[in-house]
C-alpha cells in the first residue's frame, strides 16, 4: 500500500458533519511505519483538528518524532494546501525537502516539499537569545 492509498483509505473515516470536507493524511516516519490521520470537527468550530495533526500526533504516540513522507487527499478540484498550522507542525518532524504529495480524490496531483510549503519557519535557531 502506497502512503497515498493509506491517506484515501482514513479519509473515509473523517467527520466533517459541517464542513462536508473530509480530508484524509498519511505521514510515513523514519521506521518506514505509516501514521494516519482524518479530521476531526466538533460543534464548537474552532476545535476541529486537521487531518495532518492526527497523523502526527498518532506517529508521536507511537514513539517516533522524524517523518520522511507526507500524503494529504481531499475531493477538493485541485490539491489542497495544508493549512498554516499544519505546516509547522509538518515542519517540527520533517526536513526542508522531506516530499509532500497533495492530492485529490479525481486523480490530480502535486508534488510539494516541506521548505516550499513553510519557507522561513520559526525554529530553535530563534530562540537563542532566551535563557
Ligand atoms: O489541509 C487541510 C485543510 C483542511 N482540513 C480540514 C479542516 C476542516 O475540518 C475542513 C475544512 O477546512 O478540512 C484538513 O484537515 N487539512
Ligand atoms: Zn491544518
Amino acid at each position: 500500500m502506497t502512503l497515498l492509498d493509506a491517506a484515501r483509505d482514513v479519509r473515509e473515516r473523517a467527520y466533517a458533519p459541517y464542513s462536508r470536507f473530509k480530508v484524509g493524511a498519511a505521514v510515513r516516519g523514519v521506521s518506514g511505519q505509516i501514521y494516519r490521520g482524518c479530521n476531526v470537527e466538533n460543534v464548537a468550530y474552532p476545535e476541529g483538528t486537521c487531518a495532518e495533526a492526527g497523523a502526527i500526533a498518532l506517529m508521536v504516540a507511537s514513539g517516533e518524532t522524524e517523518l520522511i513522507e507526507v500524503a494529504v487527499i481531499a475531493d477538493s478540484p485541485s490539491p489542497i494546501p495544508p493549512c498554516g498550522g499544519c505546516r509547522q507542525k509538518l515542519a517540527e518532524f520533517g526536513k526542508p525537502d522531506t516530499p509532500v504529495l497533495l492530492a485529490t480524490t479525481s486523480g490530480r496531483t502535486l508534488a510539494t516539499t516541506i521548505g516550499e510549503l513553510l519557507p522561513g519557519r520559526f525554529d530553535m535557531s530563534h530562540m537563542s537569545g532566551i535563557e
